[in-house]
């Protein structure tokens, strides 16, 4: 397996995104859980360019060990020489010294001719060697550089003591098939750079860093650049966790390795998402919330039967959490009834199907459907008390600032069908129950009326909870819904059961009671 050297650039490039702004106390916690993950060479910084980066590039060549610590330096020697000031503590010091190679960088940036530029790598690289053994030169914008310059400036920086010549694809212009031919190129052609090791830089301005570095892999470089999360300038760098992932997971293809403790990925990503304020979008590869989460049924099925099926990583493999299989409107019952077995609830047959109905119901209201939200459906059925006498068929509610509330309810009742009535209130809950007490014919006193949200945001469940009272019996109704009010009238009609399961109750003790004395007389 051959050995890939990893430099990351998470805070240097990295840095560079629009927004972010690291302290010294976080760039260091940054770099000492870098070399915990096992990169070869952290670019702590861009020492020339201010007291802060400079200072903090010093504090991580003095403090973090084991790897490499490097400061990015223009051609200029007053930022080589700060490079070399702020490096000075470091266990292994590299400079990254570099200069624009393409035509447009060099005539409108730069206002230089190609002699000029190959002029001053020489001495660029030339000096930074005077203060270090190991020295990066970078053909910025080598990706839009002539290959036969790029060939020439290599030659420059090899002769001038460079230990690695990078071939940034600065724009994130190139195809995969272009960047790695022009790594061969390089190769084949550039003489005496045998020594010189040759590195890939990717941005993912078409999205295609990844495949890119993937593609300069195959094409035999020596080392890699990027960051972690692939943060960086414009649309980023290659995230070092997806190139990392892939080598690992295609060994037969690449037969390479970043050498890097997997298992570090997440902690790391985390820290570079809280530190920097760059949140990971959920679908990203690896280190995405949604990374090893499976939504539909029948990859959730499959998951259950046999992880392969949908899983080509473990996410153990890279410390994030176990495999997810959130429910949502996709889900089947399979996964369904493995859920509410880890909630710790057994129901089979006609019960799981009378829940996952209620569940898949819900899903048609609710972006997501949390575990309090399916608590709450379990703990429905379970007291279900409209069994016993009156269920909600549907309601129509009026109300506002103007008018009167009116509410018209359907009720159905297993023994007369569909029943309806509509009444007047003081406020829309008001009118609810009192078209329901005209259905029911029954007299109840409202004792108690709460309402509450199960979960957040605007699609929350709503939970109410009532209680009424009929002459000696209290009862408790409670129910839930996203819309409060049919939460209300569903919480009332509940009630309004239970007292009529209480009066049974009592009927039938008081029954028994007089049979077992008519007995006793007998
Ligand atoms: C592709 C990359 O990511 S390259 C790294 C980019 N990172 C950064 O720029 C972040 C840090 N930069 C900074 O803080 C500032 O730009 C500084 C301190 C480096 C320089 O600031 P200033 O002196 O005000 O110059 P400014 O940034 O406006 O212009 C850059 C100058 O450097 C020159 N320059 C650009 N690249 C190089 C280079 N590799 N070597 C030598 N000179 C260079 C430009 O031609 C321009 O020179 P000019 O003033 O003669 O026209
Ligand atoms: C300085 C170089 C390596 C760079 O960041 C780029 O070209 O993108």
């Amino acid at each position: 397996m051959r050995k890939i050297d990893v430099f990351d650039t998470t805070l240097r490039d990295g840095e560079q995104s629009p927004g972010v702004s690291l302290t010294q106390e976080e760039k260091l916690e940054i770099a000492r859980q870098l070399a915990r993950l096992g990169v070869d060479i952290i670019e702590a910084g861009f020492a020339a360019s201010s007291k802060g980066d400079f200072e903090a590039v010093k504090r991580i060549a003095n403090e973090v060990r084991g790897v490499s610590i490097c400061s990015l330096s223009r051609s200029v020697q007053s930022d080589i020489e700060q490079a070399w000031e702020a490096l000075k503590g470091a266990e292994h010091p590299r400079i990254h010294v570099f200069l624009a190679t393409s035509p447009i960088h060099m005539q409108y940036k730069l206002r230089m001719t190609p002699e000029q530029v190959l002029e001053q790598t020489d001495a660029a690289v030339r000096l930074a060697r005077k203060f270090v053994s190991d020295v990066e030169f970078s053909a910025e914008d080598a990706g839009r550089s002539e290959p036969d310059f790029l060939v020439k400036v290599a030659e420059v920086a090899a002769k001038a003591g460079a230990t690695v010549f990078n071939v940034p694809d600065t724009v994130g212009y190139l195809t995969p098939a272009e960047y790695a031919n022009l790594f061969r190129y390089i190769r084949e052609n550039a003489k005496g750079i045998e020594n010189l090791k040759l590195s890939a830089h990717c941005h993912d301005d078409l999205g295609l860093a990844a495949a890119n570095t993937l593609a300069a892999i195959e094409a035999g470089i020596d080392q890699v650049e990027g960051t972690i999360n692939g943060i960086g300038e414009r649309a980023g760098n290659v995230a070092l966790e997806e190139v990392a992932l892939a080598l690992e997971t295609r060994r037969n293809i690449y037969q390479a390795t970043f050498g890097f403790d997997l298992s570090q990925i997440a902690r790391t990503s985390r820290l570079v998402s809280k530190l920097t304020g760059m949140v990971v979008q959920p679908n990203k590869a690896i280190v995405g919330a949604n990374a090893f989460a499976h939504e539909s049924g029948i990859h959730q099925d499959g998951m259950l039967k046999e992880k392969s099926t949908y899983e080509i990583i473990r996410p153990e493999t890279v410390g994030m959490a176990d495999t997810k299989l959130v429910l949502g409107k996709h889900s089947g019952r399979h996964a369904f009834k493995d859920h509410i077995t880890s909630l710790g609830y057994e129901l089979d047959g006609e019960a799981l199907n009378v829940v996952f109905r209620k569940f898949k119901e819900l899903c048609d209201k609710k972006k997501y459907v949390t575990d309090e939200d399916i608590l709450s459906l379990l703990l429905e059925y379970e007291v279900d008390s409209s069994k016993v006498a009156y269920r909600l068929e549907y309601m129509q509610v009026s109300c506002g600032t103007q008018g009167i509330p009116t509410a018209t309810i359907g009720l159905v009742d297993d023994e007369q069908g569909l029943l309806q009535e509509a009444a007047v209130g003081n406020g829309a809950f008001d009118a609810i129950s009192n078209a329901i007490d005209r259905i029911t014919g029954e007299q109840v006193e409202l004792l108690h009326y709460q309402i509450d949200s199960v979960t957040g945001g605007h699609d929350a469940l709503a939970e109410v909870r009532i209680q009424l009272r009929q002459g000696e019996i209290v009862a408790n109704g409670r129910a839930v819904s996203t819309d409060t009010l049919e939460a209300g009238a569903r919480a009332y009609i509940d009630a309004i059961n239970r007292i009529i399961m209480k009066r049974m109750d009592t009927f039938g003790r008081e029954y028994r009671r007089l049979k077992e004395q008519v007995n006793l007389h007998a």
